[in-house]
């Protein structure tokens, strides 16, 4: 786990001392563009010192790679969900945030994306951290292209629908308005379900490109009124027995039946990658269009291709795939996690394994079109 923060030396100091430190939860779907969003507000927040919590799935860290400036204002609370196994040490981790000796003016905590946010913001209120924070808004991603509660057969991705404060519709480039419009309703239709009286905040986005006037400091989160924290039987234990997602969380809060039972992430897992020797392209592309399964719904990797001499950014969420390129720090090696649902590990880690390179692999061999 590693601490960090966002614009060293200046920051402009709020009104709001540390114990009311500011707290925004971002959460949505695998691929949604919940690290988008995080990086237009580190980028953006304009003298504000914002401290980062992130939570992945995942053995390994590929959003440490992603996030910019992650010098000195992140926590990285890897594999886990962050509402069940390390609830602990989500708490611990704001603490250590608290109890930094710089001002610190803003909190965003990024979940995985298939955590259920509500237990994540119990913790901020049913915990002595109550005291010391103020929930400001759940913020939820959605994925224009790729939303489908039906596709995705999961409880949290119906919670996160559900308890966004702030429900950003993102990737809007990639379907036709009249589609956003339609996902639109059907949003709003869930979010009366739970909120009888209360609308979310629904924005369009593309790249997550939103105004932060519009998503910080908002004061959307309505705790007295939707959550009880005194019934909130999700304790907080300071014993590392509890970090068991086998047991049923039992929130006890006023709409139960949506209580956030995801046991093993809604049937999702993950494979984790990590070669130094490099990729052949033509391998990989052979992989991602002839043997990819379509129960891989998301993936996203840190990728050396013998044939290049750049620091390729891969990224999967459903059918689509994407590869950018900047350039390598270190020393070059491969990073890649897969997510899905009834992955087949070993035939997956064979197939990529083939990927690589073997000495009589020719070079100069560029990308094919699909
Ligand atoms: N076309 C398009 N792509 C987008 C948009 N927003 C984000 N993306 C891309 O979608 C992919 C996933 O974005 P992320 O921000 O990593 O998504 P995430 O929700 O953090 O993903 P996980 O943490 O893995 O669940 C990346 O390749 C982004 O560049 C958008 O508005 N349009």
């Amino acid at each position: 786990m590693q601490t960090v923060d966002n614009q060293p030396g200046t920051s402009k100091v709020m009104d709001a001392p540390k114990h009311g430190l500011p707290v925004t939860i971002i959460t949505g779907f695998l691929g949604s563009g919940k690290t988008t969003l995080l990086n237009h507000i580190l980028t953006n927040e304009q003298g504000l010192k914002t401290a980062v919590l992130v939570n992945e799935f995942g053995e390994i860290g590929i959003d440490n790679e992603l996030i910019v400036s992650t010098e000195d204002n992140m926590v990285a609370l890897n594999n886990g969900c962050v509402c069940c196994t390390i609830n602990e040490d989500l708490v611990q981790a704001v603490y250590k945030v608290l109890e930094r000796p710089e001002k610190i003016d803003y909190l965003v905590v990024e979940t995985t994306g298939l955590a259920d946010p509500l237990p994540v913001a119990l913790t901020f209120l049913g915990t002595e951290l109550r005291e010391m924070t103020r929930l400001d808004s759940i913020i939820t991603m959605v994925d224009c292209a790729n939303f489908s509660l039906d596709l995705f057969n999961s409880q949290a991705a119906y919670s996160q629908i559900a308890y966004g404060d702030v429900i950003v519709l993102n990737k809007t480039d990639l379907v036709d308005e009249a589609d956003v419009d339609a996902l639109e309703v059907r949003i709003r239709d869930i979010v009366k379900e739970v909120h009888k009286h209360k609308g979310a905040r629904i924005l369009r986005t593309q790249k997550a490109k939103v105004p932060l006037p519009l998503i910080l400091s908002v004061g959307l989160f309505e705790s007295d009124k939707y959550f009880n924290p005194s019934e909130a039987k999700h304790e907080h234990h300071h014993d590392r027995d509890h970090h068991d997602c086998s047991h049923d969380h039992d929130h006890n809060h006023e709409h139960h039946h949506h209580h956030s039972n995801h046991l093993e992430n809604d049937g999702f897992t993950s494979l984790s990658f990590e070669s130094d020797k490099p990729l052949a392209i033509r391998k990989f592309q052979y992989f991602l269009d002839n043997q990819l399964p379509e129960n891989v719904f998301r993936a996203k990797g840190i990728l050396w291709f013998e044939e290049s001499p750049k620091r390729h950014i891969f990224h999967l969420s459903g059918e689509r795939f994407t590869l950018e390129d900047d350039d390598w720090k270190g020393q070059p090696k491969n990073q890649l996690v897969l997510i899905g649902q009834n992955l087949d590990y070993e035939k997956l880690r064979e197939q990529i394994e083939n990927c690589l390179c073997t000495p009589s692999t020719s070079r100069g061999k560029g990308f094919g079109k699909n």
